[in-house]
């Protein structure tokens, strides 16, 4: 007898390109969510463009996080039962997204998403990547009603977040192969349609490579429809798994290690290229990733990335430790391989 089904959960609406941040207030009208709304940004971008969203609503809240925790995530809903808001809008870039998504889910109201920097994939998706003691949750939420990204907003924010953004879409290709790897040793479940779109987000961005440029407001359109594709792509899966795989481990290990010291896709960057090298081997292609972040001028080095040559080793090698998710570097990879692999591919 036929079982399967699916539930696929997406955006409704998606509003990208110049200026869209002034159609915010008749994009949630289209969505009939009346009321208030609760604003959770973080402190840059409620400075950036916080009185611009309020402004197209009435008797707006606003909370300010500094940081994506289980406590954050507590203490939205705490102002949210005291303001009483129909739906919370993120302001800002990962950490204020991820919390509210997931302050959202536990309230049982909806969210509407506006990035102010292209610098992740989680703009979209249905999942939150909230760390908590010396792990890392994939929490499972529901995605935006809307996500309104504005691409002159996007391309005033600092060139980096642009090329972290890049990164954390490159590094698609390994997060694929290492779900393909789970399905033959482990049976994953694994979703065609997610993963190929996965891979073709990852290809048209590296295709379009030459038109990514600080000073171009077309490189955040390119960007964001790439990380709005990959968004997509999580949804189809019903995890994170498209978008993330041992490379993300090890960025996640980085954030605990050397806290603060890189972008969140641009440590996942790196670390696809010594993933993509455990894949392939020597003749594998971990030069043509190494080559794409380089083209967008996102780091290939730990130097580069702000950290030791140590610390990004004890992120490699403590990868395996957190989450449940077989990858290539499940059973664990010794201090001296990784020091290895790590110098072949002159990441150190
Ligand atoms: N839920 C998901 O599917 C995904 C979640 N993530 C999570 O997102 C987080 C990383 O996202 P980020 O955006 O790097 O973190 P973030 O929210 O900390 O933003 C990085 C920095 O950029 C600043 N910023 C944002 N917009 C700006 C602007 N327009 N001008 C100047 N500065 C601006 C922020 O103030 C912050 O200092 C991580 O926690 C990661 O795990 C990443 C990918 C997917
Ligand atoms: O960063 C992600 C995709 O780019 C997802 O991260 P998690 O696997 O921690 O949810
Ligand atoms: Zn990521």
């Amino acid at each position: 007898m036929f079982e399967k089904s699916t539930w696929i959960k997406l955006p409704r609406s998606v509003l990208l390109g110049h200026g869209v941040l002034e159609d915010l207030g008749a994009a949630v009208d289209d969505l009939y969510l009346p009321g208030r709304p609760l604003v959770v940004t973080s402190p840059t971008p409620n400075e950036l463009a916080g009185d611009r969203v309020r402004a197209q609503f009435d008797d707006p809240a606003t909370t300010v996080v500094e940081e994506a925790s289980f406590e954050a995530v507590e203490n939205v809903i705490e102002v949210a039962e005291e303001v009483d808001p129909t739906f919370l809008l993120a302001l800002g870039g990962g950490k204020p997204i991820d919390t509210a998504k997931m302050a959202a889910e536990h309230l049982g109201i909806g969210f509407v998403s506006v990035p102010t920097a292209a610098s992740h994939d989680g703009i979209v998706s249905g999942r939150s990547s909230i760390p908590e003691g010396d792990t890392r949750h994939s929490v499972a939420a529901d995605p935006p009603l809307a996500v309104i990204a504005d691409t002159e907003l996007l391309a005033d924010a600092p060139w980096e977040l642009t090329t972290a953004g890049c990164a954390d879409i490159i590094s698609n290709y390994t997060a694929v192969k290492d779900w393909r790897l789970a399905r033959r040793l482990r049976n994953v479940e694994y979703s065609e349609y997610a993963g190929a779109l996965s891979e073709m987000t990852a290809e048209l961005l590296v295709a379009n490579a030459d038109s990514i440029k600080p000073g171009l407001e077309e490189s955040s359109w390119i960007v964001a429809k790439a990380l709005v594709s990959s968004g997509v792509a999580m949804s189809i899966a019903g995890s994170s798994r498209p978008a993330s795989g041992a490379e993300h481990l090890i960025s996640h290990q980085l954030d605990r290690v050397a806290p603060g010291k890189a972008l969140h896709g641009h440590q996942a960057g790196v670390a696809s290229i010594l993933t993509e090298y455990l894949h392939g081997g020597e003749e594998g292609e971990w030069r043509s990733i190494r080559d794409a972040l380089a083209s967008i001028d996102a780091p290939t080095t730990a130097e580069e990335l702000g950290v030791t040559d140590a610390e990004f080793i004890e992120a490699v090698t403590t990868a395996h430790e957190i989450r449940d998710r077989y990858t290539i570097l499940s059973g664990g990879v010794t201090e001296e391989a990784a020091i290895e692999v790590a110098t072949a591919t002159g990441i150190i």
